[in-house]
């Protein structure tokens, strides 16, 4: 796509609408503890216009936690200053419309030249949280199922939603006049996974070479490795990119991953072109930037990863206190705090109620809520499971995914009445209260680049037992009782991966709940006082930003 107009270079790092004014005299007049939260709020030193591309954020859609870190750490940034944008698809499909009743279109629209001819794709906006919230329209995102795919599994046609995605995203700063001004070429693109991947492979092949976007800049965000947007090297004239770039994203399958004999392994990657053209790269922890450059991690890009090490960091993420806050919760029956505790006993018997459990204050009630994934570990619960009916505890487990999970999951439930109750679905109110209900939250992922629940579950007063692994690793702290200071830590952290160590750790716990009741509450209450807030990791975001414009792009 060649650009004929004259560039655009103004930009507004920091817009007045009427709507900001209007707050800011609404605050003023009324709310003085408003004013005190605004005062209070930190201000990054250097405001950028920061623009993100992902395929999911919360509220809008979500199917994990991609979705909720694009949907808070856009507003913590935006917060402390910045000028933000997210884009991303609009999604139809009956469940999801409501979440875009208040983003209203545009009149921009554009053609997209790809996949053997042009696609209309239209804009629609929100301005909400002091965030741009674009959503790019086309009919490919209305569709019955989840975000990526149906019971039939992925879309055949994912590859093209998201290139249409990506070129979206690099014309919505040039073309959108959000409350009067473009964002403009000096922006920050924050590209997350795989969907936005392309991003800075057509900054670098259709952008810059006619000399757009030479002042913009771009940060690959790996929530997980697991997903690279890999297809046949066949579809590569259809992402509408010069045949010299094909070099950004060739790959190669080992021999061992190849379908047959004549099977080359040629294919194109997505996550491989971002990894190759991005200006920085950041994982989601530290553990897991390390991980992802080893082989055991790196998921087949761990060399590539490791020649960019000197770009590479880890962030780990933070939570949204205002969703996640026991003692503000709105899907919790009771609310409670550090101070406070006895609202969690009332929510644990509400959770047991609902769940049609014997309702036992005394038993451990322990917790699992995830995508039905190979990466979280299932199959280990499946086969400790037998084992641990035998104590006396409960167990419940909230997810939606592998259909062999599921299936497992309900008749699980039907064989063990008194004790395991299997909730297969997603549901975002039902997780909130066995965060809370919950004694005991388990995640024996095999691999977990940062990891929410348990971060979710320390807030909430309820004890991690989780794998040592990436985000895992770096965020629950082992309970040690022998600490020379007192009692120290938030929960297990075991490795390796067996199921004899996960029951250990399990049943370490077990015991400390019921017979060393002042430790349990040590270790809900140092969980509870952990500071994982947004804002701490969006200074840190800062930082990368501005090192990302110390330097030319990586690829001119
Ligand atoms: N059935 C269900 N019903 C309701 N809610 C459900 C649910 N299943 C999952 N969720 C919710 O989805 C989110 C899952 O977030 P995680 O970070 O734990 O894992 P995920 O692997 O999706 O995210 C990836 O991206 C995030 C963000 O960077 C990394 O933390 C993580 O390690 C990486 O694998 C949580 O908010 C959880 O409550
Ligand atoms: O927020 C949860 C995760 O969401 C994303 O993962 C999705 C992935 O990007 C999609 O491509 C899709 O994955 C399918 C995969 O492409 C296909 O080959 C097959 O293995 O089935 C997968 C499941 O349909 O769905 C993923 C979500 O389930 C995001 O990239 C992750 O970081 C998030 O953890």
């Amino acid at each position: 796509m060649s650009r004929a107009d004259p560039l655009l270079t103004f930009q507004c790092p920091i817009r007045l609408t009427e709507d900001s004014i209007d707050k800011t005299i609404f605050v003023a007049s009324e709310q003085e503890s408003e004013i005190m939260d605004v005062k209070e709020q930190a201000q990054a030193k250097v405001t950028r216009s920061v623009v993100f591309v992902t395929g999911e954020a919360s509220p809008y859609a979500k199917s994990g936690g991609l979705g909720d870190v694009c949907g808070s750490l856009p507003i913590a940034l935006a917060l402390r200053g910045h000028r933000v944008m997210v884009v991303m698809p609009r999604y139809m499909n009956g469940a999801l419309n409501k979440n875009f009743a208040n983003a209203f279109y545009t009149e921009k629209h554009i053609k997209i030249p790809c996949f053997g001819g042009e696609h209309e794709v239209t804009f629609f906006h929100e301005y909400r949280d002091s965030v741009d919230w674009v959503f790019v329209d086309h009919p490919s995102y209305h569709r019955p199922g989840n975000l990526y795919g149906d019971n039939f599994g992925a879309f055949g046609d994912n590859q093209f939603r998201y290139t249409l995605l990506c070129y979206a995203a690099c014309e919505a700063p040039l073309i959108l006049e959000l409350g009067g001004y473009i964002y403009g070429q000096k922006c920050m693109f924050v590209v997350n996974d795989w969907h936005a991947s392309l991003v800075p492979v057509l900054l670098a092949a259709k952008y810059r070479p006619y000399g757009v976007y030479r002042d913009a800049r771009s940060v690959l965000v790996i929530h997980n490795l697991a997903h690279q947007g890999v297809e046949p090297a066949s579809t590569y004239p259809d992402l509408g990119l010069p045949p010299e770039w094909y070099g950004a994203l060739e790959w190669v399958f080992p021999e061992w991953a190849r379908r047959h004999a004549l099977d080359k392994g040629e294919a194109v990657n997505f996550l491989k072109g971002a990894v190759v053209t991005a200006d920085r790269i950041v994982t989601v922890s530290q553990g897991y930037s390390w991980e992802v450059t080893t082989a055991e991690g790196g998921q087949g890009l761990n060399e590539l990863l490791s020649s960019r090490k000197s770009v590479l960091n880890g962030i780990v993420n933070g939570i949204d206190i205002n969703d996640w806050n026991p003692s503000t919760d709105k899907f919790l029956p009771y609310h409670y705090s550090v101070d406070d505790l006895s609202g969690k006993a009332k929510c644990k018997a509400e959770l047991q109620k609902e769940l049609g459990l014997p309702i036992r204050p005394d038993v451990p009630l322990i917790g699992f809520i995830g995508r039905l994934d190979y990466q979280k570990g299932i199959d280990l619960i499946k086969l400790a499971i037998p084992d641990l009916m035998r104590d006396n505890i409960q167990f419940v487990m909230l997810g939606s995914g592998d259909p062999g999970f599921e299936g497992w999951m309900r008749s699980t439930e039907s064989e063990y009445r008194d004790k395991f109750r299997g909730w297969v679905g997603f549901s975002v109110p039902v997780s909130h209260r066995i965060t809370a209900g919950c004694d005991i939250l388990l995640m024996p992922s095999r691999f977990e680049p940062c990891g929410l629940n348990q971060l979710y579950a320390m807030q909430y007063g309820t004890v991690p037992v989780v794998h040592g692994t990436g985000g895992l690793r770096d965020t629950v702290e082992n309970f040690n009782p022998f600490a020379e200071k007192g009692e120290q830590g938030t929960g297990w952290a075991f490795s390796p991966l067996t199921i004899e160590k996960m029951l250990w750790a399990l049943r370490m716990a077990i015991s400390t709940y019921r017979e060393h009741k002042s430790s349990w509450e040590g270790l809900m209450k140092r969980g509870m006082s952990s500071d994982f807030t947004w804002d701490h990791a969006a200074s840190q975001y800062e930082q990368i930003f501005e090192w990302a414009f110390m330097d030319q792009p990586y690829v001119v």
